[in-house]
């Protein structure tokens, strides 16, 4: 890691708080899945390339600065003096980084027309360079997508064990960008909804289940390497900047916890195909056991055909894995006295055409949860490999 002294005058900053911003891959895909979230996706506003490779080089220093718990600038909060606005906006002054990870992805617009958006003009002469599949999503059954909480050019995903950590982060960037993008939308999300260690605890999600039990860990290098970072061979040279990458699929998918609650336990439980006490598969004792879906009684598959967790396992789905990295949210009620809760699903794959898509067909198509759940945002991103020393974000996209 790296030294975790803080120019903010922090006297509780570790150097385990710090994690190294960079390296092969960027953070925050396989680090441990800190407990809170900032995601923020961001139209670029600006037709100037030069204005844009700008402002990347000015976040990269500034995100490098506040991993390590120091001010966008030294001196930034009071140090500028009486008469200017300050250069950070000082509400992580004193706090130690907690983990802060700030990863970057970019968005299929930033490359020109789409088979969606016919119209989108190349603005900064990178329609080679898209990678083939940075397509928007297709639209799934029962999908209730709204575009202003959808898409996007740049998002940055800001994780961090303390929320205004995070805050701090994104709001200091989407300062710093003023006049070149805009925020398009973001999303706030707490208490994780899977573990990315086998060393972390399995957490819950808005419906009481365990969530991320069989997902992708960082000590699994093989299925890393086959399910989420981007191989040379991937692409065409002029799309191998994402060589090391991974591409980013985020959903926020409302749950409608009121109609869970009043659902009997086992149909809880048939839903998931999970226990909810031990988060065991149904047939079996406990929690990181096997499930069986050929388990049976009095003919019944134990694990129903419709259940979450036989329709998204690998075996139903020629063997596809994800990693998992989502967060619950509660964005206070919806007018009509229910909680607008849910879960922000982010998921990381090498090929969200080949990996996200068909799962979330079947799932669309089958899954019992579907009942008590809608999609009502969707956004696809191309996260480049991590940065060398003095790299900036996007420099291999957009150096020649
Ligand atoms: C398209 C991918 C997936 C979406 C969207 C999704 C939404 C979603 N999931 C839960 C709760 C649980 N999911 C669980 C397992 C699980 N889910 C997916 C994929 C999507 N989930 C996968 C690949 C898996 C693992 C399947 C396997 O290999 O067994 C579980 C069980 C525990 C676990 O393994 O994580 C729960 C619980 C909710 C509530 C939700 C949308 C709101
Ligand atoms: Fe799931």
């Amino acid at each position: 890691g790296v030294a975790g002294s803080s120019a903010m005058g922090a006297t509780d900053t570790h150097s385990s708080d710090v994690v190294r911003f960079r390296g092969t891959h960027q953070a925050g895909i396989t680090t441990p899945v800190q407990d809170r979230l900032h995601f923020a996706a961001f139209d670029v506003i600006t037709d100037s390339r030069a204005e844009l490779t700008d402002l990347l080089r000015r976040w990269t220093v500034a995100a490098d600065r506040m991993c390590r718990g120091e001010e966008t600038v030294a001196g930034g909060a009071v140090g500028g003096g009486p008469y200017r606005p300050p250069s950070d906006t000082g509400e992580a002054l004193g706090l130690s980084p907690l983990s802060l990870t700030l990863t970057i992805g970019f968005g299929p617009g930033l490359f020109g027309a789409t088979a969606d958006a016919p119209q989108q003009q190349d603005r900064f002469g990178l329609g080679d360079r898209r990678p083939a599949c940075l397509a928007e999503l297709p639209a799934f059954p029962k999908d209730a997508i709204e575009p202003s909480r959808s898409h996007g050019d740049i998002c940055i995903q800001a994780c961090a064990d303390d929320p205004q950590v995070a805050v701090h982060a994104v709001r200091n960037l989407a300062r710093l960008g003023v006049g070149v993008v805009s925020v398009r939308w973001s999303q706030l999300g707490f208490g994780r909804t899977s573990s990315t260690t086998t060393a972390q605890a399995t957490p819950r999600n808005m419906f009481g289940f365990k969530d991320g039990t069989a997902n992708v860990k960082a000590d699994q290098s093989d299925l890393l390497d086959r399910w989420v970072w981007v191989h040379h061979d991937d692409n065409p040279t002029a799309a191998r900047w994402m060589t090391g990458g991974s591409y980013l699929v985020a959903r926020r998918i409302r749950m409608y916890i009121e109609p869970w609650d009043r659902a009997s336990l086992s149909e809880q439980e048939q839903v998931v195909g999970r226990s909810k006490g031990s988060g065991a598969p149904l047939g079996a004792t406990a929690e990181f056991d096997t499930p069986d879906f050929r388990l049976t009684s009095a003919g019944t598959p134990l694990i129903a055909r419709t259940a979450h967790i036989r329709l998204a396992h690998p075996d139903s789905l020629g063997g596809v894995r994800l990693l998992r990295r989502g967060y619950n949210f509660t964005d206070g009620s919806d007018g009509f006295g229910h909680l607008d809760a849910g879960l922000f699903f982010i998921a990381y794959c090498r090929d969200p055409q080949a990996q996200f898509v068909p799962m979330q067909h079947a799932l669309a198509a089958k899954d019992a949860m579907m009942e008590y759940i809608t999609h009502n945002g969707s956004a696809l991103f191309a996260c480049p490999p991590g940065l060398a020393a003095d790299e900036w974000w996007g420099q291999r996209l957009f150096d020649d």
